[in-house]
């Protein structure tokens, strides 16, 4: 997906929301388990119920890793059942030696398609660069992330003073345009967006971090809102756990709609 397209998108539904598909076999609605494929089951009454209110759907994948081939497939049958107006990330954190990142890219832009992959960046550049040469995908730098561990090295600061996160996001902006790289960049840091948004004033930030974590939409709108919109704020807990019983899809459907009217009264109120 272009980076157009993905605004339009902003711009037609009123709304930046990503819904993270952490879909949990110890936490999606007993009646499923019956089911052939639950998670996929659970996935598609997710995504029928939520299609309305996000632009993006965030699988993390280590929830479909660790069930095998079972987990892989669910993956695809989701992946398949996106609509396509819908961009895609695939939640990996992939980063490797330059060989081996190319084959990571081809697994979640060929053969799964997806739009986006998040990257690991402390390998450097022939680690990252592989996956910024798909037409039309996206990588997404972890830059500053939203959980505790992030103090332990990312505002370490060099000689000069820099802080590595921002070292990260100046060096990786020379390898790619805000057309194919955005930067994870967690909702818990309010005042490390505007830090971030000075560095890099173009590029689209996915946001985690609101609801079970804690963080602020209305912070990381202040701080990261530029003029594309450039923010994907995902929600995955707050969001497909909203319901435990069969009415999940409904629980679901109601807490991303609260969000998408609290991003619709953002972005009304920046003139969109
Ligand atoms: O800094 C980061 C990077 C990635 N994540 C991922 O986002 C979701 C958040 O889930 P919630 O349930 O909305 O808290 C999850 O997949 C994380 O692995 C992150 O939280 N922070």
């Amino acid at each position: 997906m272009k980076k157009e397209e993905l605004v339009a998108e902003i711009k037609r539904k009123q709304s930046f929301l990503c819904v993270g598909l952490d879909t949990d076999l110890n936490k999606i609605p007993k009646h499923l388990l019956d089911t052939e494929d639950p998670i996929f089951e659970f996935n598609k009454q997710i995504i029928d119920a939520t299609k309305d209110y996000c632009v993006a759907y965030k699988p993390n994948i280590a929830f479909y890793e660790c069930l095998g081939k079972k987990g892989w497939e669910s993956l695809e049958k989701t992946m398949e059942y996106i609509p396509e107006n819908i961009f895609t990330i695939a939640d990996a954190k992939r980063g490797d030696i330059g060989n081996t990142s190319s084959y990571y890219a081809k697994t979640f832009f060929e053969y799964l398609n997806f739009d986006s992959v998040t990257v690991a960046p402390y390998m450097g550049e022939d680690s990252v660069t592989p996956f910024l040469q798909f037409e039309d995908k996206w990588v997404i730098v972890l830059a500053l992330t939203s959980n505790a561990g992030a103090l332990d090295f990312q505002f370490v600061k060099d000689a000069q003073g820099e802080e590595l996160y921002k070292k990260v996001l100046r060096k990786t902006s020379e390898w790619g345009t805000p057309e194919n790289l955005m930067y994870v960049v967690g909702a818990t840091r309010a005042e490390g967006i505007g830090e971030v948004r000075k560095t890099v004033p173009n590029n689209f930030f996915l946001v985690p971090g609101v609801g079970a974590q804690g963080g602020s939409l209305e912070d990381v709108a202040q701080y990261g809102f530029n003029e594309d919109c450039g923010l994907l704020v995902n929600s995955s807990r707050g969001i497909i756990y909203a319901g435990q019983g069969e009415d999940f899809a409904q629980k679901a459907a109601e807490a991303a709609q609260a969000i998408q009217q609290d991003m619709h009264k953002i972005l009304q109120a920046k003139g969109w």
